[in-house]
């Protein structure tokens, strides 16, 4: 098919299955140099989706065996459930979407078995130049997991036909080095969340998928009672007599007896650990409460060091065992362990995935008052060890008031700790909180262990030093990344893609309807969608019951199934830490898992002028400063507040923005204001019973509401903080004064605008310094931002374009160079030289934002709102629902930034009647 696109039709290829066929390989090409300029090539562009093999998913038939009624049953699920995946013929080229899928013109392609999948991005793929392709190495030497097999599982077929099973050693998967040779894609067997073969008790092969087979809520508990299972069968297929009852009640005795012993064993192996932390005792604990045999590289490093108190950083490959490193010394020290995680999702996932020797509770906003009593009544009774909590929680007087208690916390664990750094590509201003003088103070607790996969030098560093964690006490195995770029696109036979850009929701919504009219089982994932279908495709997908998840970046963080074949970017990620975040999700079970990456340099420049929606100029910060320390209303010691939503817009800075200069007027050097929890401070009262004089009469802060209010449409419209003030009370205790008006029935009330709410702590002498400080500040973070894109979308252009492919690199196997830049950019040695791909000047720029004023004449700008305008970004006051009517919008996004803020901050000098800040 003809193509407008300029690839040069390397993407032309099909993606290996995993098993039981070997890789296809493409015959030798020469180290050619490749060039990808839009007129190098009219070839085709397409990636070849092949049939997924006949000995992974198979339609389920009905079954009549009288075998079959005994085999666990699936779960009912309340929506239809989707269908096996299956292989139905793909239909003829679909009109109008980026991607046309069409049968292959070559049928002897020795993977198109079943069909393929030709993407013909009109548009799309015009620019997009490369895969990278990431592989687990497997002569790693790690040792197999202590599960026992299968003693009936038949040997699967090797490529070659022989019969005979191969064998695979486990590896320690999403690996970073700079070594690996290409691995070669050997049998395995399946991991145990996914497929398994087994017998039934006839003997004949039976294959079941895991479909029906819900997650337990302790996936450790699970698999344990899988392998339970597993083990028993030998058992009940001799005793083929037995009646189905007796069968099946004795192996749930079996099972109660074998749980019991386990708990038994924990008890024993964590008293020996009490008794003596020694490698052999940790070790005995280790098998006790997971079946593993050995330790992985850096676990028992972390996991001592912990149990001696000493606080510590750990940076471990994404899916190498962070988790049970504070779940091991959770069940040996006498407090609870506290995780903070960023996200609710996150803390879901890793509260199922507690081993059910360890009772887990989280608390997260979305929670009713209700349940969070509970959680909160359970940790102070001692029935809960481990707590899941956001960062935000630190701000809750309540929260904070139960440990000061009996209740102690032994261990504090910073979960995605380099989110604590403004260094860092996720940084969250709720974790700036996280100090270590602040967990002192208000937990007492002395070790903290903060866990990440994905940080450079800078990031650890700060992180670090907010943690006052030793330098001796980092514990980095950062193993590596077996990544490779491709020059063929591999995507194929994958149970389980996921597809991850930071695009739009409705995109994800568009390219999952798009795959799941072609007969692949997709289903999107945004954050804009229910917590609850949410939940539900997160299932499904962990079930194998869909195929791909087409998802935001959402999704990915945290999320623990372990055969995730591919990881396809259908977007440039917006840093290398994201990315080897993002593909950390793919090959968990150790085995080859495949990534992809698609770039594009118009997508490039959108991410790059996004990178600048957060920053604000001097002027912002100082109109921000005014209104915190306005002197007249914000005195020391009087709690005050800014409605979040028209701040907002009045100084036109994102709520994150204005989240994170307050933190930081409260945590930096000088100490100005103290945070307190969020609020809906505007207060609409009705009075029922009692009249509003009389009932003020016999309660003055009914008096002071009075006094307070403005009366609208007969409802008393009040700001709490300001009565809470006057009242000489906390607005957290007016509020509960309502609420018991509220029960009385004297009142109604409704509360709105989410605030942000601070105590004023001590007012800055000198105003200019600090606007500087803090702008100063801030620039450098929106610097880094871009820095970080830069490099991330350098090393894309040099795996494509610039890598010489010496050191054996070649089309088939790893970029040696490749890997050593990404190495060099986390470890910060060596920064990778960025390509700086931007514009820096136009003829017409200054042109069009002379004419932009004149057309806009009534409106203020600031030098940062118009350059926002020419990127076409919409900030708070100029939002892009207005100011994408402009046909600047987006005019100048090939320009970079600054350039177009200076062009700005000249025009509006020269600009009679407009003041220039
Ligand atoms: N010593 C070990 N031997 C075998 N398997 C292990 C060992 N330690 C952990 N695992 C398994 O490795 C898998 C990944 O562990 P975990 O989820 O803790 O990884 P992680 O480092 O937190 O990953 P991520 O950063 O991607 O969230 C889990 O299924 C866990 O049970």
């Amino acid at each position: 098919m003809d193509s407008d696109s300029d690839s040069d039709g390397s993407h032309v290829s099909a993606t290996p299955p995993r098993d039981p066929l070997p890789p296809p390989r493409r015959p030798p090409q020469p180290p050619a140099k490749r060039t990808f300029s839009s007129s190098s090539s009219k070839s085709t562009a397409k990636i070849k989706l092949s049939s997924h093999s006949d000995t992974i998913f198979k339609p389920k038939k009905p079954s009549s065996s009288k075998h079959d009624k005994i085999k666990p049953k699936p779960k009912p699920v309340p929506e239809p459930e989707p269908e096996p995946i299956q292989q139905p013929d793909l239909p003829s080229p679909v009109g109008n979407f980026p991607f046309q899928i069409r049968r292959p013109s070559d049928q002897s392609h020795p993977i198109s078995v079943g069909r393929s999948l030709e993407t013909l991005p009109a548009g799309f793929f015009s620019t997009r130049r490369a895969s990278f392709s990431k592989f687990s190495k497997s002569s790693l030497n790690f040792e197999p997991e202590s599960t026992p097999e299968i003693t009936t599982e038949p040997k699967i077929k090797g490529s070659d036909g022989s019969g005979s099973a191969k064998t695979f050693s486990k590896k320690l998967p999403n690996l970073i080095r700079g070594d690996a040779p290409l691995p070669e894609v050997k049998l395995q067997k399946r991991s145990e969340e996914g497929n398994f073969v087994k017998l039934n008790f006839r003997g004949f092969k039976r294959k079941f998928t895991a479909k029906g087979k819900k997650m337990n809520s302790y996936s450790y508990k699970s698999k344990y009672f899988r392998r339970s299972k597993r083990r028993v069968k030998p058992e009940v297929d001799t005793g083929s007599h037995c009646d189905e009852e007796g069968l099946v009640s004795g192996i749930k005795q079996q099972l109660k007896a074998e749980k019991l012993s386990r708990f038994e064993s924990v008890e024993a192996a964590v008293s020996a650990v009490r008794n003596e932390v020694s490698d052999e005792n940790l070790l005995r604990l280790l098998k006790a409460m997971y079946g593993y045999d050995s330790f992985r590289d850096g676990q028992l490093e972390a996991i001592k060091m912990v149990l001696a108190g000493k606080s510590a950083m750990l940076v471990l490959p994404t899916g190498a065992g962070k988790s049970l490193c504070y779940q091991i010394p959770t069940v040996v020290l006498p407090g609870v362990t506290l995780v903070v995680s960023p996200l609710v999702a996150l803390m879901i996932d890793q509260l199922k995935q507690l081993p059910p020797m360890i009772q887990g509770g989280l608390l997260s906003s979305s929670q009713g008052p209700e349940e969070a009593a509970e959680t909160l009544r359970m940790i102070q009774e001692g029935s809960i060890k481990v707590l899941f909590v956001s960062p935000e929680r630190f701000l809750n007087a309540d929260f904070l008031s139960i440990f000061s208690g009996t209740t102690f916390v032994s261990l504090v664990v910073v979960d995605e700790a380099h989110c604590v750094s403004e260094w860092s590509h996720n940084f969250r201003p709720s974790y700036m909180r996280l100090r270590a003088s602040l967990l002192r103070a208000k937990l007492n607790v002395e070790c903290i262990l903060a866990m990440t996969a994905t940080a450079t030098t800078t990031t650890l560093q700060s992180v670090m030093s907010a943690l006052e964690i030793s330098s001796t006490n980092l514990i980095q195995k950062a193993h590596v990344l077996a990544i490779a770029f491709m020059q063929s696109m591999y995507i194929s036979q994958a149970i389980s893609y996921l597809y991850l850009h930071w695009i739009l929701q409705s995109e994800t919504d568009e390219i999952s309807r798009y795959l799941s009219d072609n007969n692949i089982s997709a289903k999107s994932y945004h954050s804009g969608m229910l917590a609850r279908d949410r939940s539900r495709i997160q299932e499904l997908f962990c079930a194998n019951k869909i195929r791909v998840v087409v998802a935001t970046v959402a999704f990915g963080m945290g999320l623990d199934k372990r055969d995730v074949e591919a990881v396809i970017h259908y977007s440039l990620p917006e840093s290398l830490e994201e990315y080897v975040q993002e593909i950390g999700r793919g090959g968990r079970d150790g085995r080859l898992a495949y990534c992809h990456l698609f770039f594009d340099d118009v997508t490039y420049y959108k991410l790059r002028s996004l990178m600048h929606s957060d920053g604000v100029d001097e002027f912002s910060v100082n109109k921000f400063l005014c209104q915190v320390f306005a002197d007249d209303t914000n005195s020391h010691g009087k709690v005050c507040s800014l409605v979040k939503e028209s701040a907002s817009r009045k100084f036109d800075m994102k709520e994150e923005v204005m989240l994170t200069l307050l933190t930081q007027l409260e945590l930096g050097g000088t100490q100005y204001l103290h945070l307190l929890p969020q609020l809906n401070v505007t207060c609409t009262l009705n009075f029922h019973k009692t009249s509003p004089m009389s009932l003020a009469d016999k309660d003055p802060a009914v008096a002071v509401i009075l006094r307070k209010s403005e009366i609208k449409q007969g409802q008393y419209v009040s700001d709490i903080p300001t009565v809470a003030n006057s009242v000489g009370i906390a607005p957290s205790e007016l509020l509960n004064h309502l609420q018991d008006l509220k029960v009385k029935g004297e009142i109604t009330y409704e509360l709105k605008d989410p605030a942000f709410c601070f105590k004023i702590v001590k007012v800055p002498s000198d105003f200019c310094s600090l606007t500087e400080l803090l702008t100063r500040w801030l620039l450098d973070v929106e610097n880094c931002k871009v820095w970080k894109l830069d490099a991330m979308y350098s090393s894309a252009v040099f795996a494509v374009d610039a890598c010489e492919k010496t050191h054996g690199c070649n089309v088939a196997q790893q970029t040696i160079c490749l890997q050593k830049k990404i190495l060099d950019y986390f470890k910060g040695d060596n920064n990778p030289d960025v390509l700086d791909k931007m514009g820096h000047n136009s003829p017409f720029l200054r042109a069009d934002i002379k004419v932009f004023l004149q057309s806009n004449s009534n409106v203020k700008f600031t030098p940062r709102a118009i350059a926002r305008i020419m990127h076409g970004i919409g900030s708070p006051a100029y939002p892009s629902s207005t100011w994408s009517r402009t046909h600047f919008w987006g005019r100048y996004t090939q320009i970079d930034f600054k350039a177009v803020i200076n062009a700005a901050k000249a025009e509006l000098m020269n600009f009679v009647g407009k003041d220039a800040p």
